[in-house]
């Protein structure tokens, strides 16, 4: 990191004559041609002899593949799952999204719903506005965005969400779920709980959660832009807020809190909060906070929320059956909303996989591919903590221009910054983990790379949807090796169903088995992304263990201090 951080924001002097090419790319609207292409590179339609592994090239295709092999067109693709969608969906009316006057126009989607006595869904804000009298403060604040017209899921969750329903929406990445809870749960607040207008109970009334500290961020600067003008007090909990909330006359207060789950657990398990008088309870990134990592601290928040007229709501991009049942039986006579296909990517990314026979082969792949002209600023994800900072470094050390790293081993601090960079959009190429593949919104995102193959399918949707936000257009390419090819099958029916093409030879692979999908790209990798590289990680490995060292020595004087200082004796200074 050492090294990274010295390059990168010290020491490599931008060529700007080198990189004209690349600076006017800065100026430009999203490419244009052709939508959603898949590509695989070095494949000419069959299978690379290297990957036939079990010689499946040669076998005849199955009934289900027949159609695909028999070339499937975009549009064969989509009637194709749309036959598959089995459920017995009502008002599949098509909707029209108008885009803010500075974007692209948003695609029309399909939107199913499930549920009784489902609204109808609010084509204008206007309509919204008269319907359920949302406040003129927060209809002037939204004004400000530029949005001339809700998106498809706004138009449909908003309804549902201020006639005090339960609902789970998925809708894909970019189609602004955020606004579509935030409006509506302000809308139902009304005012700040300080207000003597409304009879607000005692204690915080909403309660956004989020599986990451970026993503909670985010939610809570939106949240803040649409309740300006008002003295409403939102929270974004931290360390430090928490300590602040534990005073209770500060705390009952409190109109909004948005957190992770684990910050909030903690503060309830201490007592330092209480949620009975919440009305209205958010999981934004639904599925993953119903899975097993954070479901336990989820259901505790739920259990906490004790009021009689709980609200509860979950959205995602994403809502495998799993998590889905999960979410049902938390919800109480919900509505299920979903825009577009379950589970399916906006055409508007144009998808591709990339060939790269073994892990070494990958950073020449990248370095080539960033020596010509892309489209910055550029997403990398990597499979771990230390293979982000290793590549992070490796690109400095070959001098690509404004690199940048966020990954949860970070500081607070440090993650901010590189946030704040990337929303500056001082960040050519962000290399990140799965920290950052959920939720963000950095709109001039054009490309995002998978260098490690992602591990899920709902991991894939959430990387590459971090790019093609809001009717942009967007480029996705992910790298595949060997080890990552049983896998590989599983991401061409995303592609597929988002009606790209697929080459014949990836259709012919075999389905992994739900055994497998588990595998799915938890190879063994090596933490150096490049394992010729000994002098600068070594270097940096070096300066940090001498760094943790006097950390301890230091701590251990501490205690020498302490106990000299008990005795009487004197204090003294640990050398580093
Ligand atoms: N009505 C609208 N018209 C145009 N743009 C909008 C509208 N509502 C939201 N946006 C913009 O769309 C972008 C994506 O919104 P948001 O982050 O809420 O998407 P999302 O659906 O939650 O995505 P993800 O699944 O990745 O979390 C944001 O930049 C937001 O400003």
């Amino acid at each position: 990191m050492e090294a990274f951080q010295l390059l990168s924001r010290g020491g490599v002097q931008f060529d700007k004559n080198r990189f004209k090419q690349d600076v006017q790319l800065f100026d430009k609207t999203s490419k244009k041609g052709g939508n959603s292409k898949a590509l695989v590179q070095n494949a000419d339609g069959q299978l690379p002899t290297q990957l036939d592994f079990f010689k499946y090239a040669q076998a005849g295709p199955s009934k289900k593949r027949k159609g695909a092999e028999a070339g499937l067109s975009h549009a064969d693709g989509l009637k194709r799952r749309k036959a598959e969608e089995s459920e017995d969906e009502e008002g599949d009316d098509a909707d029209v999204d108008m885009p803010p006057n500075s974007a692209p126009p948003i695609p029309r989607h399909k939107v199913t719903t499930k549920g009784s006595n489902v609204p109808p869904p609010a084509d204008t804000f206007e309509a919204l506005k008269e319907r359920y009298n949302v406040p003129s403060h927060l209809m002037s604040n939204l004004l400000q965005y530029g949005y001339t017209a809700p998106t498809a899921i706004q138009s449909y969750a908003s309804p549902i969400l201020l006639d005090s329903r339960d609902l789970a929406a998925i809708s894909p990445t970019g189609t602004g779920k955020t606004l579509s809870y935030l409006l509506p749960l302000m809308t139902a607040l009304g005012a700040p709980g300080s207000s003597s207008k409304i009879d607000a109970g005692v204690g915080v009334r909403a309660i956004v959660l989020a599986p990451t500290r970026e993503l909670a961020h985010q939610i809570h600067n939106e949240c803040l832009k649409l309740a300006q003008g008002r003295k409403w007090r939102i929270v974004l909990f931290s360390k430090a807020t928490a300590a602040t909330l534990a005073d209770k006359a500060v705390r009952d207060k409190v109109d909004v809190i948005i957190s992770t789950p684990l910050r909030l657990v903690a503060s309830l398990q201490s007592g330092h909060l209480t949620l009975d008088n919440v009305r209205h309870l958010v999981l934004d990134e639904a599925d993953r906070m119903l899975d097993t990592e954070f479901l336990s601290q989820v259901q505790e928040v739920v259990a906490a929320c004790t009021h009689e007229h709980v609200q509860k709501a979950v959205f995602s991009a994403t809502l495998p059956a799993g998590a889905e049942k999960i979410a049902m039986d938390m919800l109480n006579d919900p509505i299920r909303v979903v825009v577009g296909l379950k589970d399916t990517p906006l055409p508007l990314i144009a998808q591709s996989l990339t060939y790269v026979a073994d892990d070494p082969s990958k950073l020449p792949t990248l370095l080539t591919y960033l020596s010509q002209p892309y489209n910055p600023p550029v997403l990398i994800f990597a499979s771990s903590q230390p293979r982000a900072t290793s590549l992070a470094e490796e690109l400095v050390l070959h001098a690509i221009p404004n690199v940048d790293c966020l990954h949860a081993g970070m500081t607070k601090k440090e993650r901010e910054d590189a946030v704040s960079r990337m929303r500056r959009g001082e960040s050519w190429v962000m290399v990140s983990t799965e920290v950052m593949a959920r939720g963000m919104d950095f709109k001039g995102v054009r490309e995002v790379i998978n260098y490690d193959f992602p591990q899920s399918v709902q991991s894939y949707i959430h990387r590459i949807g971090r790019t093609g936000r809001a009717g942009r257009e967007g480029k996705a390419i992910t790298y595949f090796t060997d080890e990552d090819a049983p896998y590989l099958k599983s991401i061409a029916n995303v592609l597929l169903q988002s009606g790209s093409q697929v080459p014949e030879w990836i259709l012919k692979l075999p389905k992994p088995s739900k055994l497998k999908r588990k595998q799915m790209g938890k190879v063994k990798r090596a933490e150096a992304v490049n394992p010729a590289r000994r002098v600068g990680r070594g270097e940096a490995i070096k300066k940090r263990d001498m760094i943790a060292g006097s950390q301890r020595r230091k701590e251990k004087a501490g205690k020498g201090e302490k106990h000299n200082a008990d005795a009487g004796g004197e204090d003294f200074d640990m050398a580093p």
